[in-house]
């Protein structure tokens, strides 16, 4: 199938190494040096997946119609790179490759004729440098729509994608991408800090603050009806249950997940950004939170705070103290 991916990053560049690796016909975007690397080099990945080097067509822009599109951004930059492709792909069907909980209704918006479906991967992906990606933590990944059963096209979709790297159809997508959001409570305060999920979870102190930013993002799902969807033995009974605990028993949850995350130091899609002096996609994260508790007429003190320390850092240039977080963020 000739597979059109949008953003050849971290997550990008895996699933475009993995799919041409499947045998599929291959087109990337990338800018700048990663351009460059990926027309001189091809995509090369190492870790979970094994060692792939894809040669595939790069460009700004995809030249050529594909069978399937993966919108691979950031949520912040998604519907510029949609935009800038609407006439080429639009009637293509598109999969959003991306956290938050906004992504499959941007590219709905832009591309009226396509069918639109998303992505949520548990994948650790870093793009250690152009043109190179590493996967620490290889996983299943999510591929849905709405509220309701998947549909056939999205058990296709998985099915194609599966050749190349594991995808299954889920049920109840948008419930799954609340419990994603859960899961991305690990974001915030490693690239506040600077250090790996790993060494922030095995910090009591931040420990807790990461446990108390999921707890209060379950609170405010179930405020707005959320019935959350299961991923990586994460779901609805688990997640309600963990809202009514004592932080101190809570910590578990966010130590379950540094477990399940492997001992190879993953820093998080947010931190990666930082180090390479780009904006933060923390609006779409934390940020989802404060907006969702505030349309249901809540407040989110503890993801208030963390958006606006990742927002700090991001000027800054230069990660804060743990004292600092932990003085700035009510726990
Ligand atoms: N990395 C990971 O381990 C995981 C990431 N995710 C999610 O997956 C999504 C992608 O993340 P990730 O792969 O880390 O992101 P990256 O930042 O590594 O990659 C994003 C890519 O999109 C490109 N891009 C940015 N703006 C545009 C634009 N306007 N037009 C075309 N291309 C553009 C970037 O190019 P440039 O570098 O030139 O800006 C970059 O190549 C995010 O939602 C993230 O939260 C989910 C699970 C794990
Ligand atoms: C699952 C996790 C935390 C993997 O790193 C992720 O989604 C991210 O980095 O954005």
């Amino acid at each position: 199938m000739r597979i059109g991916i949008i953003g050849a990053g971290a997550l990008g560049g895996t699933f475009a190494a993995l799919l041409a690796r499947a045998g599929h016909d291959v087109e990337v975007t990338a800018r700048g040096a990663g351009l460059a690397a990926i027309r001189e080099g091809g995509i090369r990945l190492s870790g979970g997946y094994g060692d792939a080097h894809a040669t595939v067509s790069a460009g700004e822009t995809l030249a050529a119609r594909p069978d399937l599109v993966l919108v691979c951004t950031k949520a912040q930059d998604a519907a510029t790179a949609i935009s800038a492709h609407a006439a080429l792909i639009d009637g293509v069907p598109v999969v959003v490759v991306q956290n938050g909980l906004d992504g499959v209704a941007t590219a709905a918006r832009l591309l009226p004729r396509s069918s639109c479906m998303g992505l949520l991967s548990i994948i650790a992906a870093n793009y250690t440098e152009p043109g190179t990606v590493r996967v620490t933590t290889p996983a299943t990944s999510y591929l849905g729509r709405g509220d309701g059963p998947a549909d056939a096209e999205c058990v296709e979709v998985a099915r194609v994608l599966s050749g190349a790297v594991p995808v299954v159809a889920v049920d109840g997508f948008r419930g799954a991408q609340w419990t994603k959001l859960i899961v991305n409570m690990l974001n915030a305060v490693p690239a506040i800090v600077g250090e790996s999920v790993q060494d922030v979870v095995d910090d009591r102190r931040l420990r807790r603050v990461v446990a108390a930013s999921m707890r209060e993002a379950v609170r405010v799902g179930i405020a707005r009806g959320i019935r959350f969807g299961s991923l990586q033995g994460l779901g609805d009974r688990r997640l309600r249950l963990f809202a009514r605990l004592p932080l101190a028993i809570g910590q578990v949850l966010p130590w379950a997940m540094r477990v399940r995350m492997g001992g190879v130091p993953n820093l998080g899609s947010t931190q990666q950004s930082l180090r390479r002096g780009q904006p933060t996609e923390i609006d779409f994260l934390n940020g989802a939170v404060v907006r969702e508790a505030s349309a249901a007429g809540l407040d989110a003190p503890v993801s208030r705070a963390l958006t606006a320390l990742v927002h700090e850092v991001e000027r800054r240039g230069e990660p804060l103290s743990r004292e600092r977080l932990l003085a700035d963020v009510p726990v």
